[in-house]
């Protein structure tokens, strides 16, 4: 089948090149010309585990194309994929006006039937809006379909091979069955294609992330619970995970959630709620728990510093919003580095992947180090933000070595008390027995 995707981000690209994976001629079309210049000339944009190898074999094989120009990149197209940006408005309600304008433009291209997916995420009563922008300019035949995204970062590729469900709103048999043709590849194991109308469709999207963020605040306010009580968060976790009717995954408690996703949407589904005179109590919980969660880590530093942090040097390992990707879209580092900053203290970072984006975006307020030991000289404490496995085992002698004082602050859980108190660290995580050096 010709299929167009539109927008070639994190979620365009993967996308592109799984449908381009499963034979299909994919086009990709992008308005930043530099980026569709790159992934023209071979070059990829995004780190993504595995999705490098599938991008060179497409693009060498000529089933995936990348253009600046909507009109050439729809023109034989069957279906055309909206992957673009929905970012939160000033009023935290999701800005639609990417989606609409793409709209807008097909309607004055289109010249045959085409259907219109929409893979962005977007509040409910979207593809109406869709339906009626391309409707305005056009006369030929067309559908607009919902049909919401569930990859996760940094396993992007293996979730949209082979997902746990697909999840399709429309209510045009012929839509329906063009759709069932494109996704047929990727459930052959029987996980299941969910047909829907396009309202359920879009409200899906908005449930499953915020179910999953409230998992995580209901987790982090039980560590908080377990280190007043003096119990331990991950026997919590361990204890409550087998009952399958609660499940093992998605109850790491932390320092927040983070990334382009559960933020924004959390907050757009509490504003589409508002909308319709609803108030949505238990997301507003979840949203105040995860601010307060993002600087968890900050008075147990300053406490170790006997309150003042002034002049002090941090190490900090983890920068990306989680491990295996470059993201740092509201990732929970920053928001310690902003406070470390504005408490006086200096710091310096490393990440194994996501250095060039905070370099782009701090510049020279923070240093970076070259690698994860060289990142430890002359600091006073390492803070850990992001749990990369590269991290999961390191060098205890070469971190006390090089610390000036042997204290770990892990907002990951990395590490068993019992081996750093061996160590003889100051060690402190979430929801378990401090180790007091
Ligand atoms: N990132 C994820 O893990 C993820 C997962 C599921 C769903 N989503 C949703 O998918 C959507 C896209 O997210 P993303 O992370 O891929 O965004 P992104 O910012 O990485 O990519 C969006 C792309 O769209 C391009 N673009 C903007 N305006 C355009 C236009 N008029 N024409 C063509 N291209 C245009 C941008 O240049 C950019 O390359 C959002 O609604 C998001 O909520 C994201
Ligand atoms: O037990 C956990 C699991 C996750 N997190 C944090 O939650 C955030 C989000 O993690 P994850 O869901 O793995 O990453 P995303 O790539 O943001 O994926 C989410 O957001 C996407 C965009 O909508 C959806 O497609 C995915 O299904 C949904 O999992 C990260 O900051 C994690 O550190 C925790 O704190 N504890």
């Amino acid at each position: 089948m010709k299929i167009t995707v539109v927008g070639t981000g994190y979620v365009g690209l993967v996308t592109g090149t799984c449908f381009a994976e499963t034979g299909n001629e994919v086009t990709c079309v992008d308005i930043d010309a530099n980026k569709v210049k790159k992934l023209s000339s071979g070059q990829i944009t995004i780190y993504e585990p595995g999705l490098e190898k599938l991008f060179e074999r497409n693009l060498k094989e000529e089933r995936l194309f990348f253009t600046t120009s909507l009109e050439d990149g729809i023109r034989d197209a069957e279906v055309i994929f909206l992957a673009l940006p929905t970012p939160p408005g000033a009023d935290g309600s999701a800005d639609l006006s990417f989606v609409l304008n793409v709209a807008d433009q097909l309607g004055k291209l289109l010249t045959s039937y085409k259907v219109i997916v929409d893979k962005s995420t977007v509040p409910v009563g979207t593809a109406e809006k869709v339906q009626a922008a391309i409707a305005k300019n056009c006369s030929t035949p067309f559908d607009v379909v919902s049909n919401p995204e569930f990859l996760r970062e940094g396993v992007a590729v293996d979730d949209f091979m082979k997902p746990d469900r697909v999840v399709i709103g429309t209510n045009s048999e012929r839509a329906r069955k063009i759709m069932g043709e494109l996704y047929g590849p990727f459930v052959r194991q029987g996980n299941p294609v969910i047909f829907m109308d396009e309202k359920s469709a879009e409200l899906t999207k908005y449930a499953a992330n915020s179910f999953l963020a409230t998992k995580i605040s209901f987790m982090n306010e039980i560590a908080v619970l377990c280190e007043k009580l003096g119990a331990d968060v991950d026997m919590v976790r361990r204890g409550i995970g087998s009952d399958d009717r609660i499940g093992k995954r998605f109850l790491f408690p932390g320092i927040g959630y983070g990334g382009s996703c559960f933020p924004k949407d959390v907050q757009a589904l509490v504003k589409s709620s508002e909308d319709v005179q609803y108030d949505f109590k238990i997301l507003n919980a979840v949203m105040d728990v995860n601010e307060k969660q993002k600087l968890f880590l900050l008075p147990k530093i300053k406490a170790y510093f006997k309150g003042d942090i002034r002049g002090k040097h941090f190490a900090l390992w983890g920068l990306a919003f989680k491990p295996n990707t470059d993201d740092i879209r509201e990732a929970p580092a920053l928001y310690i580095i902003d406070a470390l900053l504005a408490a006086g203290a200096t710091v310096t970072v490393f990440d194994p992947e996501a250095m060039e984006n905070v370099k782009q975006l701090l510049g020279d307020k923070i240093n970076y180090a070259e690698h994860q030991y060289t990142c430890l000289e002359n600091a006073d404490a390492l803070i850990i933000a992001t749990e990369w496995s590269v991290f999961r085992t390191p060098d205890f002698h070469k971190i006390s070595a090089a610390l000036k004082n042997n204290a770990i602050f892990d907002g990951r859980n990395l590490f068993e008390g019992s081996r750093m108190r061996e160590l003889g660290y100051h060690y402190e995580s979430v929801g378990r027995t401090a180790v007091i050096s």
